[in-house]
C-alpha cells in the first residue's frame, strides 16, 4: 500500500456540481428508478473479512475509492463546454475505441459539440510543432474502433508545461481528457498544478493506457486483454516451431518493461510453454541451478522447449554499460531476447547437444493489434466514466476498475508506484504450476 492513507484517495474537485445532468433529466420520467451515483459511494480495497476485522479493532477507516459513473448534478454546461483529447506514450490495443467512447459520451449523454482532437500526444499543444487540432464527432469517429493505433497519433518526450496550459487557456479547453500510461497520467498531474497554479476552470481527467498492465490500484487497463489473447496465439506458432524439429527450442519476447503481465497470462492461455521469464523473477543463466541448466534438462528429456520471455527480465546479466533511455526518460532495456537465443545457441553447441534455437519477437504487431471484443466493452466504459467524472467537475483524475467496479483515483496515487507480478502470489504460482519451471532458478538458496 506504500503507506497511503484513506485521505490520499480523495479525488479533486474544481467547485460544486449544481446543474442538473441532462442524462438525468433524459431519465426522469422513463425511468425514475435509474441509479445516479454521489460522491460518498465508494468502494472498499480489501473485501477481505480480516481487513474488515482489523479496522474494526483499530477503529480506522479503510482505504476505498470514490466509485465511478454518472452523477445527478454536474458543474459544466454542456453548451459551453470544449473538451480536448490527447493520446500520448506507446500504442495499445483500444486507443481508438477510448476516443470514441469519450467523444460519444460528450456529444449524445451530455449533448458537449464542441470536441478537438490534440495531434501526437503532448507535442499537439505546443505551436511550433505545427500540428493542428482536429474536430471530432460522431461522424469522424464512427468507425474508427475497427482500426489499433491510434487517430490523433502519440509522442513521447517532455513539452513545456507552461506552454501547454498557454494552449488550454487560448483555446478555452474546459475539459482535458489524456490517453496514456504512467508517463501520460505524470504529464496531466502537473498540467493540473499549473492550471490550480493560475486559477482556471479546467479540469483534467486520465484513461489508463498501458499493455504492460502496471498502473496500480487497478485490476486492469485497457488493451491488456487484447495484448496477451494475441502474444497467446504467437506463442502456440512458436510450439510448432519448437516441437518440428529435434531439440527444438523456441524462444518468444513479448513486452512488458518492469512488469512481465503479458508474459505470464499468454503462457497460461498457452500452457505448452516450459519457462517463463519475468523482470520480478531474478534467473542465473548459468550454475546447476541455473536457467540453462533447467532447459537442459527439459530438451534432453522431452526434445523440445517453449520460452517465453518478458523484455524487462533478466537484465542483471547484461554487462553494467550506459543506460539508455527513450525520450520521456523510460530506461530502454537491452534485448534480452536476442541475448537468450545466442546464449542458448552456445550453451547447447558446448554440451554436445544439437539443438534448433527459434527466436520470434511479435512485440510491436501485439501492441498495434484491434481490440478484441472484451476490450471494446471495456474501452467504451472506462471512457463513459471519465466523461461522468469531468462533467460533475471532477479533476486530476483517473479511471480505473477494482472488483469489477469502476472507479476514480487521484492521479497521484495511481502514479505512486507501478504494479508488479507478486512472486509469492497466486498468479505466479499458477505460472509455476503450468510451465512445471524450477521456484528457484538462482544458485542462491531461497
Ligand atoms: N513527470 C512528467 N511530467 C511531465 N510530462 C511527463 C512526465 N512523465 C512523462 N511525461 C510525458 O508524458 C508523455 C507520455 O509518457 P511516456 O512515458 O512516453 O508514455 P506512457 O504515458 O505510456 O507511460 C511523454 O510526452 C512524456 O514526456
Ligand atoms: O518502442 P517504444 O515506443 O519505446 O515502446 C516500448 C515500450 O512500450 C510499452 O509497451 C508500453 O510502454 P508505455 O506504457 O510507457 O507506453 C513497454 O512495454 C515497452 O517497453
Ligand atoms: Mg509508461
Amino acid at each position: 500500500m506504500n503507506d497511503l492513507k484513506r485521505s490520499d484517495f480523495e479525488v479533486n474537485r474544481l467547485g460544486k456540481a449544481t446543474l442538473l445532468s441532462p442524462i438525468f433529466k433524459n431519465y426522469a420520467e422513463e425511468a425514475p428508478d435509474k441509479e445516479f451515483i454521489d460522491d460518498s459511494r465508494r468502494i472498499i480495497y480489501d473485501p477481505s473479512i480480516e481487513a474488515y476485522k482489523a479496522n474494526m479493532e483499530s477503529g480506522e477507516e479503510p482505504i476505498s475509492f470514490l466509485k465511478a459513473g454518472a452523477r445527478k448534478e454536474i458543474y459544466f454546461d454542456p453548451s459551453k463546454t470544449k473538451a480536448a483529447i490527447v493520446t500520448c506514450g506507446g500504442l495499445c490495443p483500444g486507443i481508438n475505441n477510448v476516443i470514441r467512447g469519450l467523444v460519444n459520451g460528450l456529444y449524445y449523454r451530455y449533448k458537449v459539440r464542441n470536441i478537438w482532437g490534440i495531434q501526437y500526444g503532448y507535442q499537439g499543444f505546443i505551436p511550433e510543432y505545427g500540428h493542428e487540432m482536429i474536430k471530432l464527432t460522431p461522424e469522424v469517429v464512427k468507425d474508427i474502433h475497427l482500426f489499433g493505433g491510434t487517430i490523433l497519433g502519440s509522442s513521447r518526450g517532455r513539452q513545456d508545461i507552461s506552454a501547454m496550459v498557454d494552449a488550454l487557456e487560448r483555446e478555452n479547453i474546459n475539459i482535458l481528457f489524456t490517453i496514456g500510461g504512467d508517463g501520460t497520467l505524470a504529464g496531466n498531474h502537473v498540467i493540473n498544478e499549473e492550471i490550480k497554479r493560475r486559477g482556471l476552470k479546467i479540469v483534467t481527467a486520465g484513461i489508463p493506457k498501458t499493455i504492460d498492465n502496471d498502473v496500480n490500484y487497478m485490476t486492469k487497463t485497457f488493451g491488456f486483454d487484447t495484448a496477451f489473447t494475441t502474444a497467446a496465439a504467437v506463442v502456440r506458432d512458436a510450439h510448432n516451431e519448437a516441437t518440428g524439429a529435434y531439440n527444438g527450442v523456441a524462444i518468444v519476447k513479448l513486452m512488458g518493461r518492469d512488469s512481465g503481465f503479458i508474459a505470464a497470462n499468454a503462457a497460461l492461455a498457452m500452457p505448452d510453454v516450459n519457462f517463463v521469464l519475468v523482470p520480478e523473477s531474478k534467473f542465473d543463466l548459468h550454475g546447476e541451478k541455473g536457467f540453462l541448466a533447467a532447459l537442459k534438462s527439459r530438451v534432453v528429456d522431452r526434445h523440445h522447449a517453449l520460452v517465453v520471455v518478458a523484455e524487462g527480465a533478466g537484465q542483471h546479466l547484461f554487462d553494467e554499460g550506459s543506460e539508455v533511455k527513450d525520450k520521456s526518460g523510460n530506461v530502454k532495456h537491452k534485448d534480452i531476447g536476442v541475448f537468450l537465443k545466442d546464449e542458448i545457441g552456445k550453451f547447447f553447441t558446448g554440451e554436445g547437444i544439437e539443438a534448433t534455437v527459434k527466436y520470434i519477437d511479435p512485440s510491436y504487431i501485439i501492441r498495434s493489434e484491434v481490440a478484441i471484443p472484451a476490450d471494446s466493452v471495456f474501452c467504451n466504459d472506462l471512457a463513459l466514466n471519465a466523461v461522468h467524472g469531468a462533467m460533475a467537475g471532477l479533476t486530476d483524475f483517473v479511471v480505473g476498475r477494482w472488483h469489477n467496479q469502476f472507479t476514480y483515483l487521484p492521479i497521484p496515487v495511481a502514479t505512486a508506484s507501478r504494479k508488479k507480478i507478486d512472486v509469492d502470489g497466486s498468479l505466479w504460482w499458477s505460472v509455476l504450476e503450468t510451465t512445471g519451471q524450477p521456484i528457484n532458478m538462482t544458485n542462491e538458496d531461497k
